[in-house]
């Protein structure tokens, strides 16, 4: 059932830890997004088997889009070791983005995770430079302490992404507000939803679906604000929230329900990519 099959660098023992380099971190981004991108099901989500919501991107665009970013998490980890500005991390971000597109013919695959995952692979870096222990909680509160109030500042008004259209439109904070606040959801839901089922599983892929429902079933998605407005992001939080009610991964029919939910996310076009985003963060915050 679970689509979930190749083993990235998951996790490093306590030797390796003491010697945490970039190389190592982006390995580590890129083994947390393949997992996200791998898991199944996942409601309304690209995965390996169909693509979701989504018509314009499937499992190999996200698998191009991650090879061209291959090089972006150790670089900017690498840059996080000189705690640079925020604008400076902004250029190498800018970049990414850029690859990315190249790779997927101008479709957003990464975006989220660029942004995510690239500020968490600097904060790592900073977090060894500066003598920090490396953990989810010290690495998420570098990104909030060294650049928390630039990344607030750099929304302008006149953006037309998506996450902007939708803050003016219903006030939402959105991928900005998360990660200026030390990504309060990952750490606070995500990451003890993970260890939590992973404890009483013993299942990587359980813990994940655990953790993405959690995610959906509070945060504030733009990406579900922008396809679905108001009533598509209360659908997803109501849906998730029931999946938990009822026993989550620790029910005996969680599989058939998670996939009818997939079902009922697709007919509706509706796509949670703020929660696989966090969720790749939990993965990642995990894997450190
Ligand atoms: C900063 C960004 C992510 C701002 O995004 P914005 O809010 O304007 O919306 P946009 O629609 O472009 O993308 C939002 C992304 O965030 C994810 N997301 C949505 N809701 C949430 C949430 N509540 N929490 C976290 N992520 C979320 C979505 O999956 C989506 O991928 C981005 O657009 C940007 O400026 N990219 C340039 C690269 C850059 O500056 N990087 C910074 C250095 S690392
Ligand atoms: N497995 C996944 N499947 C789909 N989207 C994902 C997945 N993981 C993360 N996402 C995030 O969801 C976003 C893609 O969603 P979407 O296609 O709705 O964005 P868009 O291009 O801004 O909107 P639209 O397609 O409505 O024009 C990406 O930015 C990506 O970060």
């Amino acid at each position: 059932m679970f689509a979930e099959s190749i083993k990235p660098e998951q996790s490093i023992d306590h030797a390796s830890r003491a010697t945490l380099t970039p190389e190592k971190i982006g390995r580590l981004a890129i083994g947390a997004l393949y997992r996200e991108v791998a898991l199944a099901p996942k409601p309304g989500l690209v995965n390996p088997v169909d693509s979701g919501s989504h018509t314009d991107m499937d499992f190999s665009t996200f698998v191009r889009s991650l090879q061209a970013l291959r090089g972006y998490f150790p670089a900017i980890s690498r840059l996080g070791m000189q705690t640079p500005t925020y604008a400076q991390l902004q250029c190498c971000g800018v970049d990414a983005e850029q690859r990315m597109l190249q790779a997927t013919n101008g479709i957003n695959t990464h975006r989220g995770a660029i942004f995510n995952l690239g500020l968490l692979c600097a904060a790592a870096g900073a977090d060894i430079a500066l003598g920090g222990s490396c953990s989810a909680e010290s690495v998420s509160r570098r990104v909030a302490d060294l650049w928390g109030p630039a990344i607030v500042a750099s929304a302008k008004p006149g953006n037309d992404s998506h996450g902007a259209v939708v803050q003016r439109r219903y006030g939402s904070g959105g991928a900005r507000t998360e990660a200026a606040a030390g990504f309060p959801s990952a750490i606070s839901i995500g990451l003890p939803a993970y260890r939590a089922a992973l404890a009483q599983t013993h299942c990587p892929q359980q813990a994940a679906v655990q953790c993405f429902f959690a995610l959906m079933a509070e945060l504030e998605d733009t990406n579900l604000l922008w396809r679905g407005g108001h009533p598509g992001l209360d659908f997803a939080r109501k849906a998730a929230t029931t999946f938990l009610a009822r026993g989550g991964v620790h029910a005996p029919d969680w599989q058939n329900h998670a996939q009818a939910l997939h079902a009922k996310f697709v007919s509706r076009r509706l796509s949670p990519g703020g929660s696989a985003d966090l969720l790749g963060v939990v993965l990642f915050l995990e894997s450190l």
